[in-house]
């Protein structure tokens, strides 16, 4: 079972405009979405669509913490989470004519006992993979992701910025940094590809056992103990780009969970972000076709290692 922790969930507000965004300007638009949010919450939501078992944890309060505890259990998704006093932050994405405007909370104060909370929430779960996904809130550090990492028998996948990244000190099974996140973990400038499988790899040798690299309109990378693979992104129409990371690491979990070789966890990540780029905000789309595995995606040996 895959456990995924989201220290700092969110409702995910998407709202559109036919309009570049002016200042002194009301804008009013009919066309709004709020999911329930959060990168280890969509990744749990993912990889659920996947039919892999996932249970959903990390901390929520106040009203908006409801409504993300009510989204998932009205998409039958398991959870556990910890409440907390302080209210579970909104997050805004506004998709106008001049671009995609992404505004985030930095979320609730979360304390010692609420983090102590978590890890037996974590331990009683007993998964085979847990996930730690996306920032952390006021009160929660870096020290805590590697008490989680280490609280277990289980393998720990982390989804987090590129700084943290570099700064973690346990073991951990798999990370997925974009590019920016690529050089703010290793100092490297990341423009080409060679780049990013230089840093990627950097990575790997710090205690990252496997390392899948996002690269948006430039598919993907996996760094394993073995090789370096690759594989393109597709052509298809972007509503937002939100969530294709989670999406990335959702298809690589999924088909691990399955039983599935590392090009296939590759295939199925790129898969499900091209699914995700596709629908508004971090709405779950037809996966259909990534589990049956119809559409082609090329996976290629950049080098073996
Ligand atoms: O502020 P964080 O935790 O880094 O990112 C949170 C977030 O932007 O990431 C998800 C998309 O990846 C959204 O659901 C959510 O609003």
């Amino acid at each position: 079972m895959i456990l995924t922790v989201t220290p700092n969930p969110a409702v995910d507000h998407t709202i559109h405009f036919d309009e570049p965004l002016q200042t002194g300007v009301v804008h009013r638009t009919d066309d709004a979405v709020f999911t329930a949010g959060g990168k280890g919450i969509n990744v749990a939501k993912y990889v659920s669509a996947l039919d892999a078992d996932v249970t959903a944890s990390g901390f929520l309060g106040g009203h908006f913490g409801k409504f993300v505890r009510d989204r998932l259990d009205a998409d039958g998704i398991a959870s556990d989470f910890v409440t907390v006093d302080a209210d579970t932050r909104l997050n805004t994405t506004v998709l106008a004519e001049d671009g995609e405007y992404k505004l985030n909370h930095n979320g609730p104060q979360i304390r010692a006992a609420d983090v102590d909370e978590l890890v037996e929430t974590a331990q009683a779960n007993e998964p085979d993979t847990l996930l730690v996904g996306g920032s952390l809130p006021p009160g929660m550090s870096l020290a805590d992701v590697d008490r989680l990492a280490r609280a277990g028998d289980w393998q720990i996948a982390v989804d987090m910025g590129g700084e943290h990244l570099a700064e973690l000190e346990a073991d951990y099974y798999v990370c997925k940094p974009n590019r920016s996140e690529l050089a703010a973990a290793t100092g490297r400038t990341v423009e080409t590809e060679a780049d990013a499988v230089e840093a990627a790899e950097e990575l790997h040798a710090r205690g990252f056992e496997y390392v899948l690299a996002s690269l948006g309109a430039d598919g993907a990378l996996l760094v394993t103990d073995s090789e370096v693979l690759s594989a393109p992104a597709l052509d298809v129409e972007v509503v937002d780009t939100v969530g294709a990371g989670d999406a990335v690491m959702s298809g690589f979990l999924a088909a691990r969970e399955h039983g599935l070789s590392d090009a296939d966890a590759l295939r199925m990540g790129v898969l499900t972000a091209s699914r995700v780029v596709g629908v508004a905000g971090t709405r779950v789309p037809n996966l259909e076709d990534v589990l049956t595995n119809e559409t082609h995606v090329e996976v290629t040996t950049v080098r073996s290692r």
